[in-house]
């Protein structure tokens, strides 16, 4: 079976192409591909399909809203092997892997998810990397909870990005302090206010159009960068500055992205690298729980 490797600033991803949707893609399998000892390691898998394609082999038992049966949806799951509703690294990835690998031949397109449609435009690719544009659709704050991490209590704003986020903006925290943060074990949070887990954003206040952030992640663990949470953090940091919408350079430990909130909903730029290609051993793969 084959496969592709890539990154969104250094967050990243086993791609399969599987246009049939027949791929029995169990829990066991995604977390066994994404070990980085045992398998190939990844933060994620991102399998490649129609959105129409994956309904009918019951993958997906209805097209979410916006999504048509003809639109590339991105199938995408965390390293635990849990389903999540979308994946922002994520799309820029895939939406390069179809420009690259010839399955779309348009730079502007469609790629579905579970939260929906989000357009991409594909802006340039040079060599193996990819300068690409999501619309994230609308950012929904959910009111103020808190997370603890390392023992330090941080309060945060709840956020929906079609997956939940607690981003928490300190006001006196520094990138330098930001980064001897230890991020090792996952962040306390209330679970009932996240009855379905959350993934956690620490960051600075917005300085220079900019904040610096770092992210535990729901069925993953602390990774390199969070699209979806830099989209979260934006917004959170805009409305730490009493702004409603504007334009924030994110800067994770991964590289850089630009996310723009304006009326309630936010677009997210930044770039893709494939960085190889290549076979599963069917022995193996078929060796994995079902
Ligand atoms: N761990 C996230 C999904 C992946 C999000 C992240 N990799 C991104 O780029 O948005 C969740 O369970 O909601």
């Amino acid at each position: 079976m084959q496969f592709a490797k890539g990154h969104g600033t250094q967050n990243d991803f086993v791609i399969l192409p599987d246009l049939d949707a027949t791929v029995d893609l169990t829990e066991a399998r995604v977390s066994a591909l994404c070990d980085r000892n045992r398998g190939i390691g990844a933060d994620g898998v991102l399998r490649v399909a129609r959105a129409g394609v994956l309904v009918e082999a019951g993958v997906l038992d209805v097209l979410p809203d916006g999504v048509a049966a003809d639109h590339w949806f991105m199938d995408y799951r965390n390293a635990d092997g849990s389903v999540a509703e979308m994946c922002g690294n994520g799309v820029r990835v895939f939406a390069h892997f179809l420009r690259a690998s010839g399955l779309e031949s348009e730079a502007e397109f469609v790629v579905g998810s579970r939260a929906g449609a989000r357009p991409v435009i594909v802006h340039a690719v040079s060599g193996a990397t990819a300068d690409v544009t999501v619309a994230m659709g609308r950012v929904r704050e959910l009111g103020t909870s808190t997370a603890t991490v390392a023992g330090r209590e941080f309060t945060g704003l709840g956020i929906d990005v079609g997956n939940p986020h607690l981003a928490c903006v300190s006001d006196e925290l520094t990138a330098a302090a930001l980064a001897d943060l230890d991020l090792t074990s996952a962040p306390d949070f209330d679970a009932s206010f996240f009855e379905h887990g959350v993934n956690v954003e620490i960051l600075t206040p917005i300085r220079d159009s900019g904040v610096d952030m770092r992210v535990y992640e729901r069925g993953v663990g602390e990774t390199r960068s969070c699209g979806t949470g830099t989209v979260a953090a934006a917004a959170a940091a805009l409305r730490a500055d009493g702004r409603a919408e504007g334009e924030v350079r994110v800067r994770v430990p991964g590289g850089e992205v630009v996310v723009t909130v304006a009326d309630g909903s936010a677009t997210l730029r930044g770039p893709s690298v494939l960085v190889a290609s290549g076979s599963l051993d069917e022995s193996w793969w078929s060796s994995l729980g079902r």
